[in-house]
Formats: C-alpha cells, sequence, structure tokens
C-alpha cells in the first residue's frame, strides 16, 4: 500500500489536528492525538488477534538516528514515514516491529482502541534521546536508553530483532574475555 504521510511537528490544537488528518492505514489503526510533546499515541481501528500482522512496514526511508527513527542494522537506521512513527514505548507491548521481516505483529489480542506499543529496545541498541516511562508496567525498566543499558535477563523476556540478539551476544562475549 503506497504511504502518504506528513508528520505533525508540535501539536498545540489537537481539534485542528484532528480534522486535518488522513489516516496512513485506514481501517488497521489511527493516532489518537493529544495535546503536548509526545502524548500522542496509535490506537487499533480494528481487533486482532495474537499473532496477527497488523501491517507490512513500507514507505520506509534511511536516516539518521533520531527519536523517530527504527533501527534495522547495527549502524542503520530508518524513518518509518507513516502513522506507525506514533506507537509509544511499552515494557507491556501489545505488538512487536519486527524489522526483520518488516512486519508489525499483535503480541496480545487486540480490541478496536487498544494502544499500539512495542518495546523500543527491541530494535535500538542506544538510543538518540532516551526518557523516563510512563508505561506502569508491573516490569517496567524506567529509563528507556536502548538495549545497550540493559541486563539479558530483562531483554530474554521480549521480541528481539536480530540485529539487537547479535549486538547482545557480542555484548556477552566481550564481557565474559574480560575475565579471563
Ligand atoms: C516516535 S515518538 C512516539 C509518538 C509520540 N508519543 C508523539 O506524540 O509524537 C517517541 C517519543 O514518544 C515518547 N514516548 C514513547 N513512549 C513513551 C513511554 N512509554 N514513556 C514516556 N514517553 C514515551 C518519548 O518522548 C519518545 O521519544
Amino acid at each position: 500500500m503506497p504511504v502518504t504521510y506528513t508528520k505533525v511537528e508540535k501539536i498545540t490544537d489537537a481539534a485542528a489536528v484532528k480534522l486535518a488528518y488522513k489516516p496512513t492505514h485506514p481501517g488497521l489503526f489511527e493516532v489518537a492525538y493529544a495535546e503536548g510533546d509526545y502524548n500522542s499515541k496509535l490506537v487499533a481501528a480494528r481487533p486482532y488477534a495474537k499473532g496477527e500482522i497488523l501491517c507490512k512496514v513500507e514507505g520506509i526511508t534511511a536516516g539518521p538516528k533520531k527519536y523517530t527513527s527504527v533501527q534495522v542494522g547495527k549502524d542503520d537506521h530508518i524513518e518509518l514515514n507513516s502513522d506507525l512513527v506514533f506507537m509509544n514505548h511499552s515494557c507491556n507491548p501489545t505488538v512487536s516491529l519486527d524489522t526483520d521481516t518488516m512486519t508489525v505483529v499483535a503480541v496480545v489480542d487486540l480490541k478496536e482502541g487498544d494502544n499500539l506499543t512495542f518495546f523500543y529496545p527491541s530494535s535500538e541498541w542506544e538510543m538518540d534521546q532516551p526518557f523516563p516511562c510512563w508505561c506502569g508496567a508491573e516490569q517496567c525498566v524506567k529509563n528507556v536508553q536502548g538495549a545497550k543499558f540493559l541486563s539479558k535477563e530483562t531483554m530474554s523476556r521480549y521480541f528481539l530483532t536480530k540485529h539487537i540478539q547479535t549486538l547482545l551476544e557480542e555484548r556477552e562475549a566481550a564481557a565474559s574475555a574480560a575475565q579471563v
């Protein structure tokens, strides 16, 4: 599906933004705009079963590491160029963003209106713009900075992209070598 998308940078009038809003994936998910910095979110526009693919990730472009980018390799980052950029992080996520298959997959059963969130360190090694997490999950990591800053035990609870698995393995190997 071709994606037509214009990112709204700062929202000072959510009602006006909603009036002008054209979803990039109508019928699948949509942005719930909220005023203020980074307060908006992406919500399901229909139910999904656990394991179901919400969409293929299309229309991406390569770019520098930014708060909107997604890491797809050790040194490679992309922009999503769609409403998917509004997916927030959660330590108890509802979807995975699989950059190996370029799909968004439900990791729990979802109802219409449910918040679509993924675990940012599943793709990000060292984030450009770390933040204190508001997700409130029981096992919240509190500071979302990237996989580099989390233990392998914490990371083992989540879906991980191949580049993050590799980077974690390299970190463990380096730590073992340093102990010898
Ligand atoms: C790509 S944006 C996601 C959409 C963002 N909520 C917005 O309204 O533009 C990523 C930014 O959203 C915020 N964010 C996402 N998930 C968060 C969370 N669980 N806790 C706190 N801030 C979060 C952070 O500021 C992060 O840098």
